[in-house]
């Protein structure tokens, strides 16, 4: 079976180094003019499907959109999720899950069994329970293809106290992850399917993920404020492993399907002339 890194990396060959966020904020459904309801939900998530699944290389979901509508809400997602993986894009949900491992592997099983209604090619994961208790989640993508990002520096402000923090041996917490996450990645090629989550809004900050091996999702473009140009700060010689990924500054384009697109393609030209070729 294809790994998801290896599937990504093609992803990224044939559409480009971007990821949109599906995050139906209560504004831009307004801006949208939908009703904040189920019916405004679903408008919202067709239009992007229509829009960006046949061209975008990954489609990220932020399930509390979705989940705020209850179960009728967490069934649009699951029918958000197949239609985009019909279309070709990969979907990564952002649910950010963490637990201890025997509640990990129940996550694991809902996101990442081929079996399960909200099964897709990635998910977001907190490691603030330990990474090691993420083991599940990671077996289970190794095991069907999928994959994980595990968050490591945010994009919000407040995450630097406890991403940043020294631990016993000297290293960050976050590079503690960092490191962990590139033992998975070991010999993985062409990327491994273990990813981590840098905020393009965080500067230069010292951390070394020159040995990751795994994509980085770069949240925080647009409309938290960082430009593709922050990238290089951010990143440094790592630039050709990044995912940058951008929410409201796309959506914020919609409802119109050509206007969607064209905003999908400004960033991503933005995007081309920050990262390496390949
Ligand atoms: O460090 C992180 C991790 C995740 N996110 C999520 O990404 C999007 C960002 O949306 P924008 O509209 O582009 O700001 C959102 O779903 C966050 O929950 C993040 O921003 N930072």
């Amino acid at each position: 079976m294809e790994s998801f890194g290896s599937r990504l990396h093609r992803a990224v060959d044939e559409r480009g180094p971007l990821c949109v966020g599906i995050d139906p904020h209560p504004g831009l459904l307004a801006r949208w003019g939908l009703a904040d309801d189920l019916q405004g939900l679903d408008r919202f998530t067709q239009t992007v499907v229509e829009a960006l699944g046949d061209r975008v290389a990954v489609v990220k979901p932020q399930s509390a959109f979705f989940e705020r509508f209850g179960s009728h809400g967490v069934a649009i997602l699951e029918s958000t999720i197949r239609q985009l993986r019909d279309a070709g894009s990969l979907v990564l949900l952002d649910v950010k899950r963490g637990d201890i491992g025997s509640t990990v592997s129940a996550y694991a099983s809902a996101y990442l069994d081929p079996s399960s209604p909200l099964y897709v090619d990635a998910v977001t994961a907190s490691p603030y329970l330990g990474v090691g208790s993420l083991a599940p989640m990671f077996e289970l993508a190794a095991q069907h293809g999928g994959g994980v990002f595990v968050l490591a520096l945010t994009s919000n402000p407040e995450g630097a106290a406890v991403q940043r923090a020294r631990t016993a041996d000297g290293r960050t917490v976050a590079q503690t992850v960092i490191d962990e996450i590139s033992q998975l990645n070991r010999g993985a090629t062409p990327l491994g399917s273990f990813g981590l989550v840098v905020g393009a809004t965080i500067g230069d900050t010292g951390h070394d993920l020159s040995g990751v091996g795994g994509p980085l999702l770069a949240p925080g473009l647009g409309a938290q404020g960082a430009g593709a140009a922050d990238l290089r700060a951010v990143f440094g010689s790592s630039l050709g492993s990044v995912l940058p990924s951008y929410s409201r500054e796309v959506l914020s384009a919609g409802p119109d399907v050509a206007a969607l697109r064209a905003a999908a393609d400004r960033v991503l030209a933005d995007c081309r002339a920050v990262l390496p070729a390949r």
